[in-house]
């Protein structure tokens, strides 16, 4: 499990820390871990070309007696000092070492500097960054990225907000970003994760001082660890049998792609209820699910036992779509709710107020719809509003996005590491419905279930699309291959 913090978090860890340790001991600790990662990616130290940009913090100190201490393993090191001041301990460690500082920042002689540089090194602004990257750094940021040579950032991609991942204007796009004590939430949450690369977390004792995580990411055992284990009685109601209402006269496909994350992420049993149409177009892709061909208004009454429903992919809004998802969302068994129930729940909110457990699956936009909040503010703090929506909405959030954030009142964030853009295409998110679906009946509560129908989903995409354009029943028929490389 990965876990995250805000930047205010790990100043008070390292105020604790610091206070228990000589001066600059911490920044040694980081600078020696942070020169170990660039030599790393050398093919060999001695006689390669090191640009090290320099803020006027801590964070330009740490990169300074990194720089040094390459320097003196034979790198030919440039520094820019791009600060108002420089930190001198780190600045004397440079030049003692042999290492060059470059005149001012006229950006011909950075441009020059960084286009035959072998590693940049962005130690400009780190967690002690506030609002957009002011000049120069702005402009270094912009060249940096032009760059054809290897970026390291120093703790966060300058520009980066390291609590949330926000980033507003010019920002660092790191290959490799080389945190300290422990790894930030920004580094995780799109934009930021976007800019970060690989992060590689140095440890340098912050450890025992650190509070509660403020989010975080599950891993494959972590994953592999709450998934139903299918026992030797594979009984279909051990395994779980879940009830799917998706699908109207106009989009059949949402139907049949929503039992397929159903069917292939091992449910005990599938049951479809929906109308002639989609229940046909599901009875002849999946002749493994049992139909229920509902009349236009009825209920789900007809419906033979279900551990769990998935709701709303493709249903439409009318007042047939209305009235099965009252009657769904008034029984106690976990709803997972997406698509048009989500416009139905956004028109009426009294549809979430149940007592049994709930999850959403939206994107930005419907959640804007749901919450009222503008869709591009959320956009810009998804950590923030998808944990606020859930508090207010009183649901489990599965807010989809190439970084999936689950949220629920009172546990931290859940964020999902194998997202990938390619998600974006049509019906994947019907097929994210099937998974959680399964999930749910097979006995997981909602956070468990969202965290790993999300993981599962992005590692399938990942799998299927291998660069090429994604299809929906792609990503559902690379659930068995990544559920079996989980056991
Ligand atoms: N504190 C520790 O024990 C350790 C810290 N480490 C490193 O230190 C930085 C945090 O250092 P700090 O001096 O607090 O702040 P920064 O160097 O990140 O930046 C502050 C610096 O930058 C200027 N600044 C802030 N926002 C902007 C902006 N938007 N545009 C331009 N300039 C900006 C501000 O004026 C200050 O001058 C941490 O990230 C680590 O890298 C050690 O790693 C461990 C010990
Ligand atoms: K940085």
């Amino acid at each position: 499990m990965r876990i995250a913090y805000t930047s205010d978090q790990i100043r008070t860890a390292e105020r604790a820390l610091m206070a228990r340790l000589p001066e600059g001991a911490l920044m040694r600790r980081a600078a020696a871990g942070l020169a170990a990662a660039c030599a790393g990616l050398l093919p060999r130290v001695y006689g390669s070309r090191v640009l090290v940009l320099v803020g006027s913090g801590d964070n330009g100190g740490d990169a300074l007696y990194a720089a040094a201490t390459l320097a003196g393993r034979g790198a030919r090191v440039d520094a820019l000092l791009a600060g108002s001041r420089t930190h001198q301990g780190g600045l004397a460690a440079l030049r003692a070492a042999g290492g060059r500082v470059l005149g001012g920042s006229e950006s011909e002689a950075v441009r020059r500097a960084a286009g035959r540089a072998d590693l940049i090194i962005d130690g400009l602004v780190g967690i002690g960054g506030t609002g957009p990257l002011r000049e120069p750094y702005a402009a270094l940021a912009e060249i940096v990225n032009d760059t054809p040579g290897i970026v390291v950032a120093v703790d966060v991609p300058s520009g980066v907000d390291a609590s949330n991942g926000q980033v507003d204007g010019a920002a660092v796009r790191a290959d490799l970003t080389v945190t300290f004590g422990a790894c930030k939430t920004g580094l995780f949450i799109d934009p930021g994760a976007g800019q970060s690369g690989v992060v590689e977390l140095v440890d340098i004792g912050l450890g025992p001082y650190l509070p509660d995580a403020d989010v975080v990411a599950l891993t494959d055992l972590d994953v592999a660890g709450l998934l139903p284990r299918p026992g030797r009685e594979s009984d279909k109601y051990r395994r779980g049998v879940v009830g799917i209402v998706a699908g109207g006269s106009r989009f059949t496909g949402a139907a049949v792609m929503t039992v397929a994350g159903a069917i292939r992420s091992g449910a005990g049993m599938v049951r479809y209820a929906g109308q002639d149409e989609p229940a046909s177009a599901v009875r002849d892709r999946w002749p493994e699910a049992v139909i229920t061909t509902l009349a236009p208004g009825e209920g789900v009454d007809r419906v033979g036992r279900v551990q769990a429903w998935v709701l709303g992919p493709g249903l439409g809004t009318d007042d047939d779509a209305l009235a099965v998802a009252e009657s769904v969302l008034a029984g106690d068994l976990p709803v997972a709710l997406d698509a048009d129930a989500l416009t139905l729940a956004a028109a009426e909110p009294s549809l979430l107020r149940r007592d049994a457990p709930t999850v959403i699956t939206p994107h930005a936009g419907e959640l804007s719809r749901l919450t009222g909040v503008p869709r591009q503010d959320i956009e810009a703090a998804r950590l923030h509003h998808a944990r606020e929506a859930a508090r207010t909405l009183g649901v489990t959030v599965l807010l989809k996005g190439s970084t999936t954030i689950v949220a629920e009142p009172g546990r931290p964030p859940r964020i999902n590491l194998t997202g990938t853009p390619w998600l974006a295409s049509a019906g994947t998110g019907d097929v994210l419905s099937g998974i959680l679906g399964t999930l749910l009946a097979a006995g997981l509560d909602c956070y468990d279930a969202a965290s790993c129908a999300a993981y599962l989903h992005g590692a399938a995409a990942r799998v299927a699309a291998d660069g090429a354009p994604l299809a929906a029943s792609d990503v559902a028929d690379a659930l068995p291959q990544v559920a079996r490389s989980l056991t």
